[in-house]
């Protein structure tokens, strides 16, 4: 079986540019986000989010996080303004989640990680496609939302229910009808800067905006999820490649 990236000891971040030499290159995401060293732009834009709950198409695992597909065959749902110039279609939301309080997150503020990290993934309307897209350094503008933890977070649970349906890698479900704009938080002030994807290929085609304001997860929905985490899954993933059975995560 090929020793494929993950988040083990030994195939984790710091060996994908052995495969992935982008790895290496001048706009790699994650970043470090020290607010106090932020430029203010003058020239930036408000964010302007249209979502059409009806696009919400299913709940996938893909072996490395879970997913949201959207269907974007339209501009029902858009990410205009903001850094951005066009229009940007959503495709799929997903979540970086750690196995304890303390990580998780991709990106960090002054040094600091969350236990989770939304990300909002949207692409450019003047290609022709998502994976057209993805190579473009215009291609694709992805918002991240930090998750702290506090107060149950009732919008999150119709995401966290749909989880057991998709208990191993390659799994999905329906999830219809779902609003994600009820997953962002009350102001969309935001960092941005051009990035990559946080994953192989690595692929330098994101303009990120990164929310500053933060939305809440308990800890009971933490520990819901906490199994799908990158690393658990990593590491069950190994564990379901040596076993028969399929492994609940
Ligand atoms: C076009 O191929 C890919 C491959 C991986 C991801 C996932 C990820 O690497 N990118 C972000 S953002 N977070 C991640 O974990 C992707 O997302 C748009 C697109
Ligand atoms: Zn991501």
């Amino acid at each position: 079986m090929s020793h494929g990236w993950g988040y083990g000891p030994g195939n984790g971040p710091d060996t994908w540019g052995e495969d992935f030499p982008i790895a290496n290159g001048p706009r790699q995401s994650p970043i470090n986000i020290v607010p106090k060293d932020a430029k203010y732009d003058s020239t930036l834009k408000p964010l302007k989010i249209k979502y059409d709950p009806s696009n919400a198409k299913g709940i996938l695992n893909n072996g490395h996080s879970f997913q949201v597909d959207y269907v974007d065959d339209s501009d029902s749902s858009t990410l205009t303004g903001g850094p951005i110039s066009g229009t940007y279609r959503l495709k799929q939301f997903h979540f970086h989640w750690g196995a304890s309080d303390d990580r998780g997150s991709e990106h960090t503020i002054n040094g600091i990680k969350f236990p989770c990290e939304l990300h909002l993934v949207h692409w450019n309307t003047k290609y022709p496609s998502f994976g057209d897209a993805a190579s473009q350094p215009d291609g694709l503008a992805v918002v991240g939302v930090f998750l702290k933890i506090g107060a149950a977070n009732p919008r999150l649970q119709k995401v966290l229910d749909a989880l057991d349906a998709i208990n191993t890698k390659g799994k999905q479900t329906t999830f219809s009808n779902f609003d994600s704009k009820t997953l962002l938080p009350g102001s969309l002030d935001y960092w941005t800067y051009d990035g990559s994807l946080t994953t192989p290929p690595l692929l330098e085609s994101v303009t990120w905006i990164v929310l500053r304001e933060p939305i809440s997860v308990s800890p009971a929905q933490m520990a819901n999820s906490a199994a799908f985490s990158s690393l658990e899954m990593e590491m069950l993933r190994a564990a379901w490649w040596t076993t028969t059975g399929p492994v609940r995560l």
